[in-house]
């Protein structure tokens, strides 16, 4: 073959699309596979196919027909127990079927973090009926947090912070899930003083990490990054001692997002909590296309491939901030990349076929002397981008 491997790639989306380009750059042949046809991935890839991942017997087709050396997840939602399935009949699922098994049900992945690894987590309840909902409340205390346990982006979260928004909680929550689990996470409210995303790349010659990223987020999406994100080393070790257990415990090659909140106790202290992780690039991760040498797409791609990875990674400090759709709209058109690039940021769009409200459509890229200024550069380019709605 003229390639060097052949991976089917399980989501399309503006993660994929980057790490079509990382793979394509190895040598990679790649199969984008989405619900939709023209995914932003598609439009680069080798090949494509459009089928729900959710359907266990379309996914198993797609496999066997095109035997790839590599499988990789590009989304959480996805029939995992096809992909435990075919790994037992010998494909390579990315990084591993358990992976994505375990972060695909936020109560599994949990469970793993808070009972098997002893991570510092929130206090946390399951609920599968308002009854348990308020049972939990009462365990976690007020305000607290309530999360179907299949979403992702933030789809179906609510705070809640007096006992009378809790059935409004659960029937948002109930509404908005993926899947078919009526179940929640009731958690109790981290009132954080900063949120960091810790890349981290578990490869064949051990696990390394890269400089934390910081993040801001609005109904459960992210916003902004920046990296790096300053942190006390005593609290940059503890994240990195959980991180390595958790992707240690998930198993296999790859790059994994691992999400903690950070508050600030006495004498300058930092507590770090354990909150969730991506088994696969993160969003917020995407300001590495400018702050990092080798992107966490790069870093995907050459883990999954047994190539090597540098033993320390650094980051120049930069930013990324989103560019949302605010309505739903099935044509799209852009301007103003002139007037957003002109103070010196990059511009990624996409290349979504529709909008919808919130919708992630690009994202402005900065780089500064200071992470602060980075900021500032890359909001004011993302604000200047114009979408355009068809009638
Ligand atoms: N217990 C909590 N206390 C305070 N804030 C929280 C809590 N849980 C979630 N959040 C806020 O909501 C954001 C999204 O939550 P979380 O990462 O659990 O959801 P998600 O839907 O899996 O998002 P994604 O898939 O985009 O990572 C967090 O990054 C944080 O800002
Ligand atoms: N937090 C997870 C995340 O950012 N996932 C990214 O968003 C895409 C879906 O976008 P869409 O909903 O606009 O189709 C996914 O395919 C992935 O690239
Ligand atoms: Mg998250």
């Amino acid at each position: 073959m003229a390639h060097t491997a052949k991976i089917l790639l399980l989501g399309s989306g503006e993660l994929g699309r980057e790490f079509v380009i990382s793979a394509k750059r190895l040598g990679a042949y790649v199969i984008a596979c989405d619900s939709y046809a023209q995914a932003p991935a598609m439009q680069l890839a080798d090949a494509a196919e459009v089928f729900s991942m959710l359907d266990g017997e379309a996914l198993r087709a797609v496999i066997h027909k095109h035997c790839p050396d590599y499988i990789v997840p590009e989304v959480e939602a996805i029939r995992t127990e096809v992909l435990a399935e075919v790994e037992a009949e010998g494909f390579t699922v990315v990084p591993s079927a358990r992976a994505t098994q375990m972060t695909m049900n936020r109560d599994a992945i949990r469970d793993v973090a808070a009972l098997e690894l002893g991570l510092n987590t929130s206090r946390y309840r399951y609920a599968e009926s308002l009854a348990e909902v308020l049972a939990g409340a009462e365990h976690t205390g007020l305000p607290c947090v309530i999360k179907p346990v299949m979403s992702s982006s933030g789809k179906g979260q609510s705070t809640v912070r007096e006992a009378g928004e809790l059935e409004a909680a659960w029937t948002y929550a109930v509404d908005n899930m993926r899947g078919d689990r009526r179940r929640v996470i009731v958690e109790q409210f981290v009132d954080f003083d900063y949120e960091i995303t810790l890349l981290t790349v578990r490869h064949r010659g051990g696990v390394t990490f890269c400089p934390p990223i910081g993040h801001r987020q609005e109904r459960g999406d992210y916003q902004e990054s920046w990296q790096p994100t300053p942190m006390s080393a005593a609290a940059i070790a503890a994240a990195q001692d959980m991180a390595r257990k958790v992707v240690d415990d998930l198993g296999g090659y790859g790059l994994f997002g691992v999400e903690f909140f950070v508050a600030k106790g006495e004498n300058n202290t930092e507590e770090v909590i354990f909150s969730e992780l991506s088994p696969r690039p993160h969003d917020t991760g995407m300001v590495t296309l400018v702050s990092q040498n080798l992107s966490e797409f790069d870093l995907h791609a050459r883990a999954i491939l047994g190539l090597p990875i540098p033993p320390e990674l650094r980051a120049r400090p930069a930013a990324s901030a989103v560019i949302l759709a605010d309505r739903a709209s099935d044509t799209v058109g852009y301007s103003g990349l002139a007037e957003a690039m002109a103070n010196g940021s990059e511009i990624r769009i996409f290349a979504k076929p529709v909008t919808r409200p919130y919708r992630r459509m690009g994202v402005a890229l900065a780089t500064a002397d200071d992470t602060d200024t980075a900021r500032k550069l890359a909001a004011e380019a993302a604000g200047k981008v114009q979408i355009h709605y068809g009638e």
